[in-house]
């Protein structure tokens, strides 16, 4: 691995050991593999694992690499200076990470005296000595050395020349690196840019720095910038932020603003666009929903609501987009709602094939009656489903799949052993290809019977419904000091073996609000079978 080039930035990941710190976070070893494949996918060139003899999962973990190397990422495992007055041949921690048979190792040091008294309670001698003996062991034992040097800005603001001989011992003993962590999240940019500058001029020239920042303040990605302006390469964060209290610096930022704004390499041109997905991928294997609102990858960070901004970004996307989105692997995105103008409507129609322009009278018709529900209570942002079916009426291309005469549903509360137990009874009348219909199913609830009766009703005519499944009810109350007679939004998303989608009712009636977006999300599924047709 070189590391010259003016301009190559080293990202070094750790969202498989300070990511994990987060509270709510937790991964198996599966996980921690797939994560790593993903990075090392993704061109990631540090990643750090996770602490080898801190539990056993990190220790098999690094076990199942030895079996199954990355590609081309360096797999690096993390740990502590020895303990104070202990040997470093005879720490088991030292121990542990040796076994982990990794080529690269991190090793965090204590850089502010304050640590070293009331944390360690040791001498700041036997710290200098403690990150000098552990260093040299693990070089003598073959390892490269990065040195993670822990609340080092706090630990400089307090006390600079003891906190310059922590990275000078650091060095001396054979350290490759010397990152400094601003552990407590607590620093601003223009600190971090002084401090990186202070310590540059202090240190050996060619002495590599790197960052590590955290996002107690809300500066973690400014910060991880700045001190790249000062001249480190390397950059320490995690996907999504994630990591200990507020998180870490944010990779899925940091990247693209290091490589797409300010010019350095991090990644291989080619895998920058995968940044989203990746982004996605593991916030699907980690178990924690992904911030829709997230820079860069986030599903709204390209997603145009307001009338103003689709009319201008229609013309050139440029005048409401900080960089091309494919350029992360996202993509933009027509948001419908009370606050769109025509141009919401023609670009939304167009993403379901339809094209309409501004002197059509059905696209002002649709504008004024999609403000006119949303007035009313209804949100077509999350249920274009439903919006697209609204088009398709104002465009007189909403076929009639069944008419519906009415329902019934009636619930029963039965009193068990513990506590009540809910069953329900739904009965539908329909007309189908001329036939008419009466049907009754039971469900665990009124909306679960009341589906089942639709279903049982269409399906001899559409098979095709036995593969859609509900998959998602949301209720809103929408005026809720009215209290039982409030207005009710019901969300409804279902799915079949290649879509979503989802659709919306609004009544004060929560069981007719959810009638109509069940409903609506069968025809919709109806209606996909027969045209491909895109959706949310
Ligand atoms: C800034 C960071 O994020 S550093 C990484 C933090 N991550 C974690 O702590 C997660 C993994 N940690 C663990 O599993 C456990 O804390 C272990 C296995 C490391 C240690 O567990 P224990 O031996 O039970 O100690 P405990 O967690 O109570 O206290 C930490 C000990 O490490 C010592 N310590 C802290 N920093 C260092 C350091 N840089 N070098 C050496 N020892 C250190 C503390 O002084 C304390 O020592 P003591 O046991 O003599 O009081
Ligand atoms: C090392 C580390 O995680 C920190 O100082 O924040």
């Amino acid at each position: 691995m070189t590391t010259d080039s003016s301009h190559q930035l080293w990202i070094y990941d750790t969202t498989l050991r300070d990511g994990t710190q987060r509270e709510g976070l937790s991964v198996s070893i599966e996980d921690k593999l797939r994560i790593a494949r993903e990075l090392d996918r993704l061109g990631i060139p540090f990643i750090e694992g996770g602490w080898p003899g801190a539990n056993p999962k990190d220790v098999q973990f690094f076990w199942q690499l030895q079996e199954e190397p990355l590609t081309q990422a360096e797999i690096v495992a993390f740990c502590s200076t020895r303990r104070p007055h202990v040997k470093a041949s005879e720490d088991p921690m030292l121990q542990a990470i040796l076994a982990a048979g990794t080529r690269w190792v991190t090793i965090f040091g204590k850089s502010w005296d304050l640590h070293v008294t009331e944390g360690l309670k040791t001498s700041l001698e036997e710290n200098l000595e403690m990150i000098s003996d552990t260093i040299a062991y693990l070089r003598s034992s073959g390892r490269r050395v990065i040195y993670d040097a822990e609340h080092w800005f706090d630990g400089y603001k307090q006390n600079p020349n003891y906190a310059l001989q922590t990275l000078q011992t650091a060095t001396d003993a054979g350290a490759e690196w010397l990152v400094l962590c601003d552990t407590n999240g607590g620093t601003l940019p223009h600190e971090i840019s002084q401090i990186v500058g202070d310590v540059l001029k202090a240190m050996p020239l060619h002495t590599q720095l790197g960052i590590h920042t955290h996002n107690d303040a809300d500066t973690a990605v400014a910060n991880a910038l700045a001190a790249v302006r000062e001249g480190a390469s390397m950059v320490q964060g995690t996907i999504n932020g994630y990591g200990e209290r507020c998180g870490n610096a944010n990779l899925c930022s940091l990247i693209p603003n290091l490589q797409l704004k300010l010019g350095y390499n991090c990644l291989p041109k080619d895998r920058i666009t995968q940044l989203t997905q990746a982004s996605r991928l593991i916030s699907e294997v980690v178990n924690l929903a992904p911030d829709e609102h997230a820079a860069f990858v986030g599903r709204s960070a390209f997603a145009h609501k307001g009338g103003i901004h689709v009319s201008a970004v229609e013309r050139n996307p440029l005048t409401y987009e900080h960089i091309q989105p494919d350029k992360v692997g996202n993509s933009r995105r027509i948001v419908i709602s009370e606050q769109a103008g025509l141009s919401n409507v023609i670009a939304k129609a167009r993403t379901f094939g339809i094209e309409l322009d501004k002197q059509n009278p059905a696209a002002k018709q649709i504008l004024q009656r999609l403000k006119e529900l949303e007035s009313q209570g209804y949100q077509f942002e999350a249920a274009e489903a439903s919006f697209d079916l609204l088009m398709r009426e104002a465009l007189g291309k909403r076929q009639q799949l069944f008419t519906i005469h009415g329902f019934q549903v009636h619930c029963d509360l039965v009193q068990g052993r513990v506590s009540y137990c809910s069953n329900a009874q739904a009965t539908v009348k329909l007309t189908v290809n001329g036939q008419n219909i009466l049907e009754a199913a039971e469900g665990n609830g009124p909306v679960a019977a009341l589906d089942a009766a639709l279903r049982k009703a269409l399906v001899n005519f559409y098979p095709q419904i036995a593969e859609f499944e509900l998959t998602d009810y949301k209720v809103r109350i929408l005026d809720e000091y009215s209290g039982t007679s409030a207005k009710t939004r019901v969300l409804v998303e279902c799915r079949n073996n290649f879509q979503r989608w989802t659709t919306v009712g609004v009544s004060t009636n929560i069981l007719e609000a959810s009638y109509h977006a069940v409903v609506e999300g069968l025809e919709y599924g109806l209606l996909l079978h027969s045209t491909p047709v895109l959706s949310n």
